[in-house]
């Protein structure tokens, strides 16, 4: 349903919090400046009285003098202030709306955020909240500003001859008539301009990110081809914006200054009827057409508002995401449960159907079976990641759904296939915004084997990581993830074969440190690489949207027919023996 534009304005200012009151303040002294507009038309009507009436002395020209200058400076004093106390109350708005839709991020499902794609997010969070920056400390105050100088001044014009003062707004009645035909239908213009950015945001970033892949097969050009597609559609849209909105922009500007067509003619007929003075006529013919000229700004100021309107809407629109609110403490046991769960990313293909697990407390259980099985799901849903549709997952004999998520989050550890770090120092890195101290953080990193590599780096745990960690290779950033791990000491522990990209000659200090992590705690196992399994106490075997079995190596391998033939698969390969012709043989 559309909002209306006071509503979204209240939003606006409701975000600000207390904030608000600068913006109040701007708004005060806009006013006031606004007010002073009508002084040197006062002023310049007085001296031109005196001097047809041959009254005007050097004394009356220095006080209006005084008064007028005296206007205009605390025209652009006020205006200046204001200026200041909106820029204030801007930023620490933005600083607070941009907060408030990262905290939000962080308590909605991973499932309502992968519905948009990054390029959105990354819209909203620079573009669209760029746009009510501009609004708050530009936009507020000059809209006041522009639109209390000409009221002030019409009513001036009124006190001195109500007919003509009416007659001036005739061009002001026909500028609105023409903006209202400017804006008609931009809602949705803006909104299609609002997702071409969007679109070429995504491509954008797809295209960078994956520059890699992208040369490694030659895609250049196809690829450059997407992102070229997106400018151009981007492009387009703002020539037909161009198009639809020139013309009446240039009809406005017209009518806008007309103004002298009508008082020249008008005023003089009846000057010279004597029905109004010499002053009266040469204020209103050459000053009072002038003043509707300070409008102006206002049609640009119109279509930017249009822009705010859209960037409000789209804040809202992640802010309304409806977040896990609320919840009980994490339970003191940290046994899992799956009661017949069933889930699909879409709602509609069943991932997981009716799939029932139970872990205990201190157990340290694998998952395995084929690609695409459904391994991750399970371990996601645990974390709360994705709500299951179906069914209940239980930690201590509570339902995750009832304990306050980020204590959740705080007390599940993930180690994922993929290490994201952050462009950070390496500590920060590991220490992820927790208040570890540097031992603590090198405790961590020397169970994760990581810790030599670190000192040996030019500036040891201060070195800065490279864009997207580049300067680490696959192995150490997973060394660093199992040192977050570690830090973070939580009693459940998921490692989604964290090991993989492991380098072999560390692969056993990292098997004894993952052992180490894992003491104590509930451990889950996504494993494609069944060596890691014999460490487990028990097995479980993904396939057919569900759990078929689960037990100990010996019985699952008895059995389960998938996790037979895999076992006896991954043992024939490693007892495959390479022979190089005239060496001697490998064993792998
Ligand atoms: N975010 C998502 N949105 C939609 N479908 C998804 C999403 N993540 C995974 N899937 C689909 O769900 C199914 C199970 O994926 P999942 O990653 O759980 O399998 P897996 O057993 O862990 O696979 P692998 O061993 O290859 O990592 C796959 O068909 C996958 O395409």
């Amino acid at each position: 349903m559309k909002q209306k534009i006071g509503d979204q304005l209240a939003t606006l200012l409701q975000w600000a919090g207390k904030d608000k009151y600068f913006l109040y303040l701007s708004v005060l002294l806009s006013f006031i400046s606004g007010l002073c507009t009508m002084v040197p038309y006062y002023g310049v009507y007085k001296i031109m009285e005196y001097t047809y009436s041959n009254t005007c002395t050097k004394e009356i020209l220095m006080r209006y003098g005084f008064v007028i200058g005296a206007a205009v400076v605390v025209r652009f004093f006020f205006f200046g202030m204001s200026g200041v106390s909106s820029h204030k109350g801007a930023y620490n708005a933005l600083y607070k709306v941009r907060c408030m839709v990262i905290d939000h991020m962080a308590k909605v499902p991973l499932g309502n955020l992968s519905e948009r794609n990054t390029g959105e997010i990354k819209t909203v969070l620079n573009e669209n909240i760029e746009k009510l920056e501009l609004f708050l400390a530009h936009h507020l105050p000059e809209l006041v500003y522009y639109c209390v100088g000409p009221v002030a001044v019409f009513f001036y014009l009124c006190t001195v001859n109500w007919k003509l003062a009416i007659i001036t707004l005739v061009p002001l009645i026909l500028s609105f008539v023409v903006m209202g035909v400017m804006f008609r239908g931009t809602d949705q213009m803006m909104e299609r301009a609002n997702r071409s950015i969007s679109s070429l945001n995504a491509t954008m970033i797809e295209y960078i990110s994956g520059m890699k892949v992208i040369k490694a097969y030659s895609m250049g050009s196809r690829s450059f081809k997407k992102y070229s597609d997106a400018v151009e559609d981007e492009h387009s849209v703002w020539v037909e914006i161009s198009k639809r909105m020139g013309p009446p922009y240039a009809a406005y500007v017209i009518i806008i200054e007309c103004g002298l067509l009508l008082m020249v003619p008008i005023g003089g007929y009846w000057f010279m009827k004597g029905s109004v003075g010499a002053s009266t006529f040469i204020l209103f013919a050459f000053i009072g057409s002038l003043y509707l000229t300070e409008l102006r700004p206002l049609q640009e100021l119109g279509s930017n508002f249009a822009q705010v309107l859209n960037g409000v809407r789209k804040v809202e629109e992640i802010l309304n995401i409806p977040a896990y609110e609320g919840g009980n403490d994490f339970p003191k046991k940290h046994d899992i449960v799956l009661k017949n769960v069933t889930f699909a990313y879409d709602g509609e293909t069943n991932i997981l159907q009716n799939c029932n697990l139970k872990i205990k407390d201190g157990e340290k259980i694998a998952l395995v079976g084929r690609s695409g099985a459904g391994k991750s799901t399970i371990v996601e849903l645990i974390a709360r990641f994705y709500d299951v549709q179906q069914g209940a997952i239980e930690i201590g004999g509570k339902n995750v759904k009832d304990i306050d998520y980020e204590t959740l989050l705080k007390n599940v550890s993930f180690v994922f296939q993929k290490t994201f770090l952050t462009r950070d120092s390496v500590l920060e890195n590991i220490r992820m915004g927790s208040n570890a101290t540097l031992e603590q953080v090198r405790f961590a990193a020397k169970q994760a084997q990581i810790d030599d590599f670190i000192m040996a780096l030019p500036n040891g745990y201060d070195t800065l990581v490279g864009s997207f960690g580049s300067r680490f290779s696959g192995g150490e950033k997973q060394r660093i993830a199992i040192a977050r791990a570690i830090l973070k000491n939580a009693p459940i522990l998921i490692l989604d074969e964290a090991t993989s990209a492991a380098d072999p000659e560390n692969q056993v200090e990292i098997d004894k440190a993952i052992h180490n992590l894992c003491k104590g705690k509930t451990v889950i196992i996504v494993a494609h690489r069944l060596g890691v399994v014999r460490q487990c106490d028990r097995v479980g075997v993904v396939e057919n949207h569900t759990i078929t079995c689960f037990g100990s190596h010996n019985i699952v391998k008895e059995k389960n027919e998938y996790y037979h033939k895999a076992w006896n698969n991954y043992e024939e390969a490693r007892g495959i023996s390479y022979s190089v012709e005239g060496g001697a043989a490998y064993e792998g």
